[in-house]
């Protein structure tokens, strides 16, 4: 007998597997079920909304659904890091072929449930619809507990750059599964969904982080984000980088740069921040570079890397 489908299942059967006992939380006066949830925030309010698309950002054939839940809840809770806060709820939609298993439906709704949990967020509501291919697109709202947000042009001559989280992972995996294979383990799971520093953008702000970002596409490339936001040249120390032993393992086997991985690999969803002073950065960040006077760029070691080899462009 064939597996049961969420075809069969109903959309309102869909959105009650996803929703049912779901833990209640003080933010969240009302909902999920509701035409709309109410959420109580202070202000401001940060919002931001990332979408994942199939076979763009995932393949069924590489990840569960469990990974895949826990992904789109990981990707936006980090822009609301980026930017200092703390993510109070998501709204979560849903767009699924009619033959997707209520197997696969169940593992996608505990593996939102499990990061929602980690990440301290409620979930508040959302959206189903049928389409052709899986689409899973999260909104994230965050409070930033009295500081002011954490903006991309803040960088001033002078700071230094750190990060804090994981670089080149994600990406080293994404080689792994490309070429067929399953391990390093380590790195296959980092490409499934990432382990996000949760609460390490609070942490910055609260220690006078300037400008912040979470590295989603490369730390080059998004490290350029805050370059030119801000109006300032930011030169990054290839030495300051100790390449773990997984990604060294990946880089041989498959005739990659190691650096490369680290310098342009995204999906790690690792937080890039500059700060007034070496003595400001806060524990577990690793400073890896500079800024500088100089027309908006990202350099490495003083001299450019190539443009097109920065990290991920949609178009
Ligand atoms: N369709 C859109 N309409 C309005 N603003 C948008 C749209 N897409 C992106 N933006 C805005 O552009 C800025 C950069 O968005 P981007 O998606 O590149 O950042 P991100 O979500 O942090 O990174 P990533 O999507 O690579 O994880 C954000 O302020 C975002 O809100
Ligand atoms: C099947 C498959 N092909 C390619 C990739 C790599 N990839 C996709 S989107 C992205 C940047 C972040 O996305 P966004 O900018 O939308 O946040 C990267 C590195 C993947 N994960 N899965
Ligand atoms: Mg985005
Ligand atoms: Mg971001
Ligand atoms: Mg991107």
């Amino acid at each position: 007998m064939s597996e049961p489908t969420i075809g069969e299942l109903g959309e309102f059967g869909l959105i009650e597997l996803i929703t049912a006992d779901l833990p209640e939380t003080p933010a969240v006066v009302i909902g999920p079920g509701d035409d709309a949830a109410g959420v109580t925030l202070e202000s401001p309010v940060l919002v931001t909304t990332d979408v994942l698309v199939e076979n763009v950002h995932f393949r069924r054939a590489w990840s569960t659904g469990a990974d895949l839940g826990r992904k789109a809840i990981a990707v936006n809770v980090a822009d609301i890091e980026a930017m200092g806060g703390r993510a109070v709820a998501v709204t979560l939609a849903l767009s699924a072929p009619p033959d997707t298993t209520v197997a696969w439906a169940r593992e996608f709704a505990a593996g939102v449930r499990a990061e929602c949990a980690a990440a301290g967020v409620a979930l508040a509501g959302g959206d189903i619809t049928g389409a052709g291919e899986l689409v899973v697109s999260v909104t994230a709202l965050g409070v930033t507990d009295g500081r002011a947000p954490v903006r991309r042009n803040g960088c001033r001559v002078g700071d230094v750059v750190a990060v804090r989280g994981r670089l080149g992972w994600a990406a080293a995996g994404l080689v792994v599964l490309g070429r067929g294979f399953r391990s390093p383990r380590v790195v296959v799971e980092a490409q499934r969904a990432p382990e996000v520093p949760y609460g390490a953008g609070a942490e910055a702000a609260e220690a006078g982080a300037t400008a912040m970002i979470d590295v989603s596409d490369g730390l080059l490339a998004d490290l350029g984000h805050l370059a030119r936001a801000s109006g300032v040249t930011i030169d990054v120390t290839a030495g300051a980088f100790e390449i773990p032993e997984p990604l060294q393992a990946v880089a041989a086997a498959t005739g990659t740069d190691p650096l490369r991985l680290v310098l342009t690999g995204g999906e790690d969803h690792a937080l890039a921040a500059t700060f007034p002073a070496p003595d400001a950065v806060p524990d577990g960040w690793l400073v890896v570079g500079t800024v500088r006077a100089g027309d908006p760029a990202v350099l490495v070691d003083g001299e450019p890397w190539p443009d097109e080899d920065r990290g991920w462009k949609h178009f």
